[in-house]
């Protein structure tokens, strides 16, 4: 089971998710209580060993300051969250980075990894990072590929979630904070030990 984190804003909080076992970990480069500079997501990047994915989320930015802020932070992934097109990735895809598709999971019918030569998707609920849980059992369409559930996950929802929709990851923001924005390490790890467990 591959597990995402994202929003992380402090050094401590990437330490305790790579230390946890997390696979990916995500710096909100968009409008959002959990943003981060480019300058402030480099450190923490740079915090990020090899085998862990660092990824820069963006939401509403054009290609072109995409391009600059996740070379500005060094990350080795893009996330591209909301209405962006098949042009958007292919305006990405020579960048030396992995590129993640992010869909609204109750709304969206494309729901094959790859279909935008992406290399993993996210299937999400219709307001992303707001925590709220969704019905991932009705999806118009079954999804294929590398793809991970998010939306309203927790440590403590996460294991019936994946028996549900079984997808190939998960992952989570507000879940594992004790007030919007601020994260808890202790829930960064009961959510890693219990997605690993339900995989
Ligand atoms: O976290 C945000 O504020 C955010 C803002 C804009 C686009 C994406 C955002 N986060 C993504 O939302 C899901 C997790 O949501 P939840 O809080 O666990 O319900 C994840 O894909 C984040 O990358």
């Amino acid at each position: 089971m591959f597990v995402k984190i994202c929003g992380l804003r402090s050094v401590e909080h990437v330490e305790a998710a790579v230390a946890a076992g997390a696979d990916a970990i995500g710096f909100l480069l968009s409008r959002s209580p959990r943003q981060v500079t480019p300058s402030e997501a480099a450190v923490l990047a740079a915090t990020v060993p090899d085998h862990v994915l660092s990824v820069g989320v963006f939401a509403t930015e054009t290609t072109e300051q995409i391009r600059r802020d996740a070379e500005a932070a060094g990350v080795d992934t893009i996330q591209l969250h909301g209405a962006y097109k098949h042009e958007d990735f292919q305006a990405l895809a020579d960048l030396p980075v992995k590129l993640i598709r992010a869909i609204a999971g109750a709304e969206d019918p494309n729901t094959d990894c790859g279909a935008y030569g992406e290399d993993l998707l996210i299937v999400d609920a219709a307001k992303p990072g707001s925590g709220e849980p969704w019905d991932w059992t009705r999806l118009p369409a079954e999804p294929t590929g590398h793809w991970l559930l998010a939306g309203g996950l927790s440590p403590d929802n996460v294991a019936c979630a994946v028996a549900e929709a079984r997808p190939w990851g998960v992952d989570v923001s507000s879940g594992v904070e004790v007030s919007r924005g601020m994260k808890d390490p202790g829930l960064i790890r009961d959510f890693i030990t219990a997605a690993k467990q339900a995989g």
